[in-house]
């Protein structure tokens, strides 16, 4: 390998100077992955964990076979169990980018390594083996926009070795640009701090008895990515059991086990230090999943559970993936509660979220905690610098003034633009929580997507091209074939058995997103508005989208008139949600079609609410069940409906009337003959069809049990008097 460079000396300094090494080589990779490889065990003869990251891809076992021949101590973990070592760090991250670069998972396996650290990606061509994949390409055809972009932040950035067919290109960085972490302070609590890596992390440590404060308390600790705010978190916790007169209940939730094996672990650690005798439980792979401390514990427990244990304090960690409403539901039941999430990063912005707790009004006194300086690798890494440009994850949205127009633009064209795309993509970046990577190549490669800009960028909408597919197509789908570039089409005629709506002709919004401070005001509408005018021009059949069920989307979704189709039978638990599919139809046959599926999907609703969603907000539910369109009458007899009065005037407790509770709600959510408050029909729902105590119908709706019961009551006595049933 010839290079003008001396690469010896480029590592060196990143090892003194704390900072990483990011070698991208594309083309013809095995000598110059060999070489580097090689090279920088020259400068760091031991690193003691290497791992080789890659797809489940044609070759890259053979290709690992090379690496351990110049490097042993190296960890095979293919993408889809990347998650798992996000917490973890290493000193060398090998990324199998051959036919197959993923910048999610790319963007994952960068973070885990250290200052002085190496990572090398290979591929053989970046935009290699995207028409595989069904989500990016239609008929062969896919844009190479995103490539192409990053192709240049390789080029722009200093500090960033390419090695592009054979030539090394780098422009030069220095040490002296990085600030090391550094750990003065002492804090409150010497014997911890000693454990810290920054001042921050001191700073957790000593601020986190504010939730032992009187009164309902909520700490929220934010910073990017790599601050090590898992980790001070952990050390905190055995700290508010030390200084508690009582034994603590702690509960440590995250979105996956892995995400909150961090804390724990620290836990452990701060536990040894403050010489506390204790004991562990942990899992079979090795994570501790409960330490006991006398009578007090600290364990970690999935969301679901989570959120409905009885504790004294409930951690979230990573709480912007599991969304608002999570957090919402579990400050309705906790009293203390700390936010642990991330700003922006990899796995979806926090943002959106931030925003939310910097004007948070609700009743508990909140503390804010921000870490600022890095844990792994020094301030000032170049590596850290390049992935948020060539990733966007800092974008924001511009906010500018609403002009009242929305266009399609071209997306070449706005890839060309760097600043309109930061904004546009923005909007993106801080309007959804679960923004990554990926979501930058989906807007740069997808040839067969529209977008729609409202002027000003102050909101965008992908729109895609979904349905005409041949018998051969639909056949396949009825009999279990994945296909997720058709996911309207895919999921009625694979769920409903409605093998004709695959024939027709649709645009499904994949997105659509209006900047914070923006919303509420109309755009997201118009937005729309543009979309179907555009699209029933262009002769198709229906609109449609799928997203995961939110109460606020959803009435976004219906009060632009499109009613739902399906929602999916099992909840997305690291998501923490049921997706939904609306569709508005245009031609006659997807009226008819939609008008069909709809009243199924009231019917499963009605029926299976105890069973198959019984985990699903009941205001969703409710709306839902407004939105499908009415179906036959339902008589109740005038017995029923003496017992429903006795109930009203406590001569007969709930139970004993529930049968004909649930028939007068049958009869409304059928016949919809007028319009009754969604928090209402949610009490009737969540206690009568869903089979919840009123304590937790109470606590999803944010009532009191007394007030859940007094609501429902109401909710049948204006019913009965609707109907004039006396
Ligand atoms: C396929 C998908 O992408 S679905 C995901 C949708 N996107 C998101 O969730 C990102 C965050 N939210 C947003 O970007 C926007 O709020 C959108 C796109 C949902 C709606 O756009 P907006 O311009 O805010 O909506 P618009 O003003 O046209 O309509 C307002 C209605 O939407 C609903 N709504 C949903 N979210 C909001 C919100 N954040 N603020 C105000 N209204 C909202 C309300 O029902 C409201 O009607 P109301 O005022 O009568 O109660
Ligand atoms: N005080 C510390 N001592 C040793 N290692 C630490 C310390 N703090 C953090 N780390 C390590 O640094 C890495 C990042 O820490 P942590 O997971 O707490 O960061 P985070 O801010 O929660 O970031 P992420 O967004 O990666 O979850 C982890 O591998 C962790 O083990």
């Amino acid at each position: 390998m010839k290079s003008n460079y001396d690469i010896q000396e480029i590592f060196r300094d990143a090892v003194s100077g704390n900072y990483r090494n990011l070698v991208v080589i594309e083309g013809d990779y095995r000598e110059p992955l060999l070489e580097f490889i090689h090279e920088y065990l020259k400068v760091e003869r031991n690193p003691s964990t290497g791992y080789y990251f890659h797809p489940w891809a044609q070759g890259s076992k053979e290709r690992l076979n090379w690496i351990r021949s110049v490097l042993t101590t190296v960890t095979d973990i293919d993408y889809s169990s990347s998650e798992r070592y996000l917490g973890s760090t290493f000193d060398l991250s090998i990324i199998d980018a051959v036919d197959d670069f993923r910048p999610s998972y790319a963007a994952r396996a960068v973070e885990t390594v250290r200052g002085g650290g190496l990572i090398i990606l290979y591929t053989n061509r970046l935009e290699e083996g995207k028409l595989y994949r069904d989500t990016l390409t239609r008929d062969g055809k896919v844009n190479n926009l995103f490539e192409e972009r990053f192709r240049h932040k390789l080029l722009s950035h200093r500090g960033i070795l390419y090695w592009n067919d054979g030539e090394l290109i780098v422009r030069p960085y220095s040490s002296s640009e990085v600030s090391k972490p550094k750990r003065s302070r002492k804090g409150k609590y010497p014997e911890l701090a000693k454990l810290c890596k920054t001042d921050d992390q001191v700073k957790v440590l000593d601020e986190i008895d504010f939730l032992l404060e009187e009164g309902k308390k909520l700490l929220v600790v934010t910073a990017p990515r790599g601050r090590g705010k898992s980790a001070s978190v952990g050390l905190a916790l055995p700290l508010l059991i030390s200084q508690s007169k009582y034994p603590l209940s702690i509960v440590v939730t995250s979105p996956t086990y892995w995400s909150g094996a961090e804390i724990m672990r620290f836990s452990e650690m701060s536990l040894k230090a403050l010489h506390k005798r204790f004991r562990k439980v942990i899992s079979r792979d090795g994570k501790i999943l409960s330490l006991e401390i006398g009578e007090s514990r600290i364990r970690w427990l999935p969301p679901e559970l989570a959120r409905d244990q009885h504790g004294d304090i409930l951690v979230v960690d990573e709480a912007a993936a599991l969304g608002k409403e999570f957090a919402d539901y579990v400050l309705r039941r906790w009293n203390k509660v700390a936010l642990v999430t991330t700003v922006h990063g990899y796995e979806g912005s926090g943002k959106i979220f931030l925003k939310i707790f910097d004007s948070y009004d609700g009743e508990h006194d909140v503390q804010r905690l921000k870490l600022d300086f890095p844990v792994r690798y020094g301030k000032g890494d170049p590596v850290e610098r390049f992935l948020n440009d060539a990733f966007l994850l800092n974008a924001d949205a511009t906010e500018g003034e609403d002009l009242n127009k929305v266009a399609e633009v071209d997306v070449r064209s706005l890839f060309e633009d760097e600043e309109r795309l930061a904004s546009v993509y923005g909007i993106l970046v801080t309007a959804h929580y679960r923004n990554t990577p990926d979501d930058l190549m989906m807007l740069g490669d997808m040839a067969f997507q529209r977008l729609f800009v409202a002027e000003n960028n102050a909101g965008v909408a992908q729109v895609v091209e979904e349905g005409g597919l041949s018998q051969e197509a639909i056949k396949s789908i009825a009999q279990g074939e994945e296909n997720l570039g058709h996911l309207i089409p895919h999921r009625l005629v694979k769920y409903w058995r409605l093998f004709e709506f695959g024939e027709l002709r649709g645009w499904r919004v994949m997105r659509i997103a209006v900047a914070p401070a923006l919303q509420g005001r109309g755009i997201g509408s118009k937005l729309l508005r543009e979309i179907e005018i555009k699209g029933e021009g262009e002769g198709i059949d229906w609109i449609g989208s799928s997203f995961l069920a939110s109460y606020n989307v959803i009435k976004f979704w219906a009060k632009n008139g499109y009613i739902p189709v399906h929602v999916s039978t099992k909840k997305n638990e690291s998501l923490g949600g049921y997706s939904v599919i609306v569709v508005k139809p245009f031609s006659s046959a997807a009226k008819e079609m939609s008008s069909r599926v709809s009243l199924l999907l009231k019917d499963k609703l009605l029926r299976t609410s105890h069973q198959v969603y019984f985990n699903l907000d009941p205001r969703i539910l409710a709306i839902l069940l407004k939105l499908t369109p009415p179906a036959s009458n339902v008589t109740i007899s005038d017995l029923y409906v003496k017992k429903l009065r006795a109930y009203l005037e406590g001569l007969l407790p709930y139970n004993s009337v529930a049968e004909a509770v649930h028939l007068l709600g049958e009869k409304y959510f059928k016949e919809l003959r007028f319009d009754v408050d969604d928090v209402s029909l949610a009490t009737l729902i969540s206690r009568t069809f869903q089979g919840k105590s009123w304590y937790h119908a109470g606590v999803s709706l944010g009532l009191t049990s007394s007030q859940v019961e007094q609501r429902l009551k109401d909710t049948i006595a204006l019913i009965l008097e609707k109907y004039q049933l006396s």
